[in-house]
């Protein structure tokens, strides 16, 4: 289960929510790894994610969203989730035993994926004017921080969140 805090008074609370949910966006990689290694499925598939960004492009202008931000910022979460899935496939490589012994089904983690996607888009447009901050860049520092600690993510997390994380600020 994902530990999840609404409002975190030593982190970002406007950015916090946001944070959590591409850190949760990060984790589920792990098993979009493990349902695809050592099957024929890629990596990346470009017709769904295109589905997310039109999905995501034709939702935004009804919340208030610049439907090119919108994409932008999906864009991150999509190269994260891809990040941890090739380091994932290179620790399994390199280490079979540290490899996934079940294999759960795309099927069933792509309606979760596609629940995060709905929840990111809500906040996204909850965070218009704090994304738009000259001090939006600290507190996403701060927030992804907070969240690497609270998901316990080793450095291939941190690192992909810190990817998804890259495209929230809107200003400068
Ligand atoms: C997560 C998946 O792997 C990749 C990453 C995607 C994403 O982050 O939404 C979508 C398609 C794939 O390129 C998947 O295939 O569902």
């Amino acid at each position: 289960s994902s530990p999840s805090f609404s409002s975190p008074s030593f982190s970002s609370p406007s950015l916090w929510r946001l944070t959590d949910l591409a850190a949760q966006r990060v984790r589920i990689a792990d098993q979009v790894a493990a349902a695809k290694y050592g099957t024929p499925s890629p990596i990346d598939d470009p017709a769904r994610e295109q589905q997310i960004y039109d999905s995501v492009a034709a939702r935004a202008p009804q919340l208030g969203l610049d439907p090119a931000d919108a994409v932008r910022f999906f864009h991150a979460q999509i190269e994260a989730n891809k990040v941890v899935q090739r380091g994932l496939y290179a620790r399994w490589d390199a280490h079979p035993a540290e490899a996934p012994t079940t294999r759960p089904g795309l099927g069933q983690i792509r309606p979760v994926i596609d629940g995060l996607n709905t929840s990111l888009l809500t906040e996204l447009a909850a965070t218009i004017p704090v994304r738009a901050a000259r001090s939006c860049p600290a507190h996403q520092l701060v927030s992804a921080a907070f969240a690497d600690v609270v998901h316990h993510f080793d450095a291939l997390h941190a690192h992909a969140l810190g990817e998804a994380t890259s495209a929230t600020c809107t200003a400068g």
